[in-house]
């Protein structure tokens, strides 16, 4: 962990900072207050050892202001002054822990094990609310377009085999929407059903985020991980952008599908997990195995079914979708919204939706916030949408009138249709995997 200790006294600065680096974390320093707080702000941190009384100034007052500019921060408190009325002000005020002084370098770990402890949880929380949010309860899964009803009729066929599936289709064509249904329809739907992402990590951390880790297998590991192998016992896990598995990986995945074992990374004993595989992917994948960046039998392990989904531009039923969704945001938002113009309806049908239904699903709920009502126009939809020239592809000009998100819209879809791959397009973007990842989803690309 990234750690700042906050002390007057340079003695103690130096303690904190041995014992710190020894047990694995970096450390920042300040001496009061107000170096304390643009430290922070130069540079993000996860845990800041506050002592309760900085020269003149009060550790509790810091702990209020550092706290309100960086809410995820968890702040201890050091105070030499221990007592059950200072502990539970700390507490009060947002503090994580306290910390008595004279400590041990055994305390200070066991204080920073509960900060860890805390900081999982909290990511826990959050990926479950993700969760909740994936549920997606606009999804409509009947449709009147053959190709998804034949696709439907598919998933519910194999949906109660326990055989590894892989869906296709491209981005935001509700790949992991599908992988849900057919968990709730398989024998397994009382168990959980748990998502990775392939590109949203390195390696490294991809690989004890599935398969977990225990205490010391690497800095930061402070104590044993499960992973989502784990945590899918019983149930499903899927495998999203399954094409973005780092080289490293698939033969681990692979094991894993043949057999179900699998070690949790710096530990020998093989667990053995009762998990099914459902893996989704955009990618081309027999063109990634011809260039090697995916091994083929890993390919034919994980595609002993395949689903793929059509995208929205050859779908019949752009319109129904459109109306399904536009009715139900409506609804929550009072009703006001009865359907769209006949120009709406038309430009719906023509444009060319690179972002599939994730792009549509977003121009409605926007739709639904800025219409005026009762029907849909063709401004209230997304430029893009609405001023789109016949050809979808029109050219956006840097310094001619364009804004600046349609500009970063246009500019991330071109790298991302050049780029070999999503690290790749990253790297040309100059942003994190993890950033690029997020704009995709808010773009709907
Ligand atoms: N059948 C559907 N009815 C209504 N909305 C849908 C449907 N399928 C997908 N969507 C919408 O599109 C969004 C994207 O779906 P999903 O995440 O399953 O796509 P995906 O193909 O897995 O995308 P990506 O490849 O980017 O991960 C959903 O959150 C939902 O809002």
């Amino acid at each position: 962990m990234k750690i700042l200790v906050v002390d007057d006294e340079p003695n103690i600065r130096r303690t904190l900072r041995v014992a710190l680096e020894t047990m694995g974390h970096e450390v920042q320093e300040a001496a009061s207050a107000s170096t304390a707080l643009s430290e922070v702000e130069r540079q993000p941190c996860d845990v800041a050892l506050v002592d309760l009384r900085l020269g003149g100034e009060s550790g509790l007052e810091l702990l209020e202001s550092l706290r309100a500019q960086s809410p995820r921060l968890a702040v201890v408190l050091i105070t030499a002054h221990a007592s059950i009325d200072t502990a539970v002000e700390a507490i009060r005020r947002g503090a994580l822990d306290y910390l008595p002084k004279p400590f041990t370098p055994a305390q200070v770990r066991a204080v920073l094990e509960r900060v860890d402890q805390v900081r999982g949880l909290r990511d826990r929380v959050a990926d479950l609310e993700q969760q909740v949010r994936d549920i997606v309860p606009e999804v409509e899964l009947e449709s009147s377009d053959p190709q998804m009803q034949q696709v439907m009729e598919l998933t519910r066929l194999v949906a109660s085999a326990d055989a590894a599936v892989l869906i296709r289709g491209e981005n935001g064509t509700g790949k992991g929407v599908l992988a849900r249904a057919l968990h709730a329809w398989s024998k397994r739907a009382g168990g959980p059903f748990v998502t990775v992402n392939c590109p949203s990590l390195s390696s490294d951390l991809l690989e004890s985020d599935l398969f977990g880790h225990v205490k010391g297998a690497f800095t930061g590991a402070v104590r044993d991980a499960a992973g989502k192998v784990a945590a899918a016992e019983g149930g499903t896990l899927f495998l999203d952008e399954i094409g973005e598995l780092p080289p490293a990986l698939q033969p681990k995945l692979l094991r894993f599908l043949q057999e179900k074992r699998y070690e949790r990374v710096g530990e020998a004993k093989t667990r053995i997990a009762d998990v099914r595989l459902v893996a989704a992917t955009n990618r081309d994948l027999e063109s990634a195995v011809a260039s090697g960046d995916f091994r083929e039998d890993l390919l034919y392990r994980l595609n002993v079914v395949e689903l793929t989904l059509p995208p929205l531009r050859r779908r019949s039923d752009i319109r129904t979708l459109a109306e399904h969704l536009l009715a139900f945001f409506s609804r929550q938002s009072g009703g006001r919204l009865k359907g769209f113009t006949p120009e709406a309806h038309d430009r719906l049908a023509r444009y060319a939706w690179p972002g599939n239904l994730r792009e549509l699903r977003n121009a409605v709920e926007r739709a639904t916030i800025l219409a005026a009502g009762p029907l849909v126009g063709l401004a209230d939809l997304p430029d893009r949408i609405g001023q789109m020239q016949t050809d979808a592809s029109r050219s956006i000009e840097i310094g001619q009138s364009a804004t600046l998100e349609q500009v970063e819209f246009e500019h991330i879809r071109r790298v991302l249709v050049a780029a070999p791959n999503l690290e790749a397009a990253a790297r040309i973007l100059g942003i994190d995997p993890s950033t690029l990842y997020r704009k995709r989803k808010q773009y709907g690309l």
